[in-house]
């Protein structure tokens, strides 16, 4: 069984620094991604120059084109966009059996049904093993063998074990946890509020009003997830608070960098540059499940606002200024 390699479906940064951690724990490594000319240019020359430059692949990493391979490994870790996950899991379910756990590393909501998106899994593999990977953690910073933690949540707490267990190695530490509803929440949502963040740096706000931003963004994640089942102590670890002060520091977050753009004037169209920004696609869900549990979420409302044209940037600040005085908590 321990000698069945680890999966991975998605070869973009995320996927592909997983993959050399997952060879660093001493894993075989399947890489699986959609095209035939980027597994054999991975193969070839062992490094992924478009999504994750100046990194080489671990040896142990297999890429592929041909799904077929994932259906030997022991997990498989999806790891493409979060609006892909029913598609990509609806083909994965086709070739795994259906007892190989699928862990999931994309952080969002789905759009349309608002589902989050262990639940879209269950619902295209009703009865497989689920579990969540989520945490501060940058590709490039994985990819690179620096120290990183993070959190694997599985409602099957000796697969959660075995999991973290497995994918654990010198520079990736994995905590695990029953809670996945909590640790999938606290990564769907810091990538609206970071985008918030990333707009007071551009239009130069400030660092306290940074810090506003964090704090009373943590108090909206936690707000939400109460109202969604999600356990308080979860939202205060890795997988809420860490990865929200993380995403909402540097530039070196997608979402920051989105939300800083369109801070220095930039239309929501040209501010992603072409990269994946998980908080503009999930906002809308996040907000709409929000309001429908009656749950006060200003920062990702006043993010939905922008992004949906009916505010400006300067709209967004006032609303969130001019709020009825309150007790903090
Ligand atoms: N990059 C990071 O630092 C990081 C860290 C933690 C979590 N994540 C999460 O991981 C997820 C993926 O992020 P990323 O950084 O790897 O993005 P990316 O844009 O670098 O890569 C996405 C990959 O998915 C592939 N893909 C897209 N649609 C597909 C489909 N329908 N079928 C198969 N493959 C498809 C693309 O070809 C690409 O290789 C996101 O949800 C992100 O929030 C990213
Ligand atoms: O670059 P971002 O904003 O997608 O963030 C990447 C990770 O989620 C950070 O933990």
């Amino acid at each position: 069984m321990a000698s069945q390699p680890i999966g991975i479906a998605g070869a973009g940064a995320w996927g592909t620094a997983l993959a050399n951690a997952a060879a660093a724990a001493d894993n075989d490594v399947v890489l699986w991604m959609r095209s035939p000319e980027q597994a054999q240019e991975l193969a070839a020359t062992r490094s992924n120059e478009r999504c994750l430059p100046g990194v080489t692949l671990h040896d142990r990493i297999r890429p592929t084109a041909d799904l077929n391979e994932l259906a030997a490994c022991r997990a498989v870790l999806l790891v493409t966009p979060a609006q892909t996950t029913r598609e990509v899991t609806a083909a994965l379910a086709r070739v795994l059996p259906s007892a190989t756990p699928l862990l999931l590393c994309a952080k969002g909501i789905e759009r349309g049904s608002g589902a989050f998106l262990c639940d879209v899994v269950e619902e295209v593999r009703p009865g497989a093993p689920v579990a969540v990977l989520s945490g501060p953690s940058f590709a490039h910073d994985v990819a690179r063998g620096l120290p990183t933690a993070v959190t694997l949540a599985c409602r099957d707490a000796a697969l959660a074990e075995a999991l973290a267990n497995a994918l654990s190695g010198p520079a990736l530490r994995v905590y695990h946890r029953g809670d996945v509803r909590g640790v999938e929440i606290g990564g769907a949502a810091k990538n609206v509020l970071a985008i918030a963040c990333g707009a007071v740096a551009g239009k130069g706000l400030g660092e306290s009003a940074k810090a506003a931003l964090i704090a009373r963004g943590f108090a909206e994640l936690l707000r939400f997830a109460r109202a969604y089942g999600g356990e308080p102590e979860t939202l205060m670890g890795l997988s809420g608070l860490g990865d929200l002060v993380l995403t909402c520091s540097t530039a070196q977050s997608r979402n920051f960098a989105f939300g800083q753009r369109l801070g220095q004037g930039m239309s929501v169209a040209e501010a992603s540059g072409g990269k994946l920004v998980e908080g503009a696609t999930t906002a809308s869900a996040l907000v709409a499940l929000a309001r429908a549990k009656n749950i006060d979420m200003p920062i990702a409302e006043a993010v939905e606002q922008v992004l949906s044209g009916a505010w400006t940037l300067e709209q967004a600040v006032d609303a969130l200024m001019n709020r009825p005085i309150k007790s903090e908590h």
